[in-house]
């Protein structure tokens, strides 16, 4: 709609001011409310839970860095939104690996939400892997956690999909995992709009030539400019891939 140009001594102060950014609005005052601000419907068990893991990643955060998102809004919006996504790519009943839990950002909102799948914890990082156990006994989980680097556990364990989400640079998880394709299917790495250039440097390095991968979704991800999250789809050419 056109509207009347308006003198710019006339406008009120506050006209010509941006809208705060994300970090200075007021907070949602539970995870109930921001996963109903956010458009995130789960079942009231799973709410119950995710606010028991919500809790223990803050409490375990004041001792250990962990997590800089430690508002509702940034929980819900970027946690649990990234886990949610990665887990309507995973199929039933799947063997997952989250390798670099950290906090346990996706892997333990996974294990909440798809309680089909059998989730494994790998952070390299002793003293976090420690806390990741902690939490997954808070939570009496199935989960199992590694306290060593993802090429170890691939020497002893198989998994159907690796997933991944701030990790490493692409180029490097492929150097890790490039040796172990015997040990997983597929890999799934969440990634901002840098993703392009990362497959760049990856195709450089060479360690794309045996390895197809497509974007499979994309979605809103406030507060990271260009404010967009990919979802890519790593295989062993030949295996995969093909289907849209
Ligand atoms: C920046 S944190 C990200 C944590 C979490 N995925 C998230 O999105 O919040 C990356 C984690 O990966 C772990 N890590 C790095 N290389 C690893 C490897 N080769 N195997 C297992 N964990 C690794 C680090 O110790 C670190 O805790």
């Amino acid at each position: 709609m056109d509207q009347d140009p308006i003198d710019p001594a006339d406008a009120p102060a506050n006209d010509a001011a941006p809208p705060p950014a994300a970090e200075s609005r007021p907070d949602h005052p539970s995870l109930a409310a921001a996963l109903s601000a956010h458009r995130i419907e789960l079942e009231p068990a799973q709410v119950e839970l995710l606010d028991r893991y919500r809790a223990a990643l803050w409490r375990w955060n004041e001792q250990l860095n962990l997590t800089r998102h430690t508002t509702f809004d940034k929980f819900v919006g970027r946690d649990v939104r990234d886990s949610l996504e990665l887990a309507k790519q995973l199929p039933q009943g799947a063997r997952v690996l989250d390798l670099g839990s950290g906090g346990g950002v996706p892997g333990v909102i996974i294990a909440v939400c798809r309680p089909d799948l059998r989730v494994t914890l790998c952070e390299s990082v002793g003293k976090k892997a420690k806390v990741l156990q902690s939490m997954i006994d808070e939570l009496s989980l199935p989960t199992e956690v590694f306290a060593v680097r993802v090429e170890e556990l691939l020497e002893l364990r198989t998994f159907d999909v690796i997933v991944a989400r701030a990790v490493a640079p692409m180029w490097k998880i492929l150097y890790w995992l490039n040796p172990h394709w015997h040990a997983f299917d597929e890999l799934l790495l969440i990634k901002g709009h840098s993703w392009v250039d990362e497959r760049g440097e990856a195709r450089h390095r060479g360690l794309l030539k045996k390895i197809d991968l497509r974007k499979i979704a994309d979605y809103p991800m406030p507060g990271t400019p260009p404010g967009e999250s990919v979802i890519l789809r790593l295989v062993p050419k030949g295996a995969g891939n093909q289907d849209g």
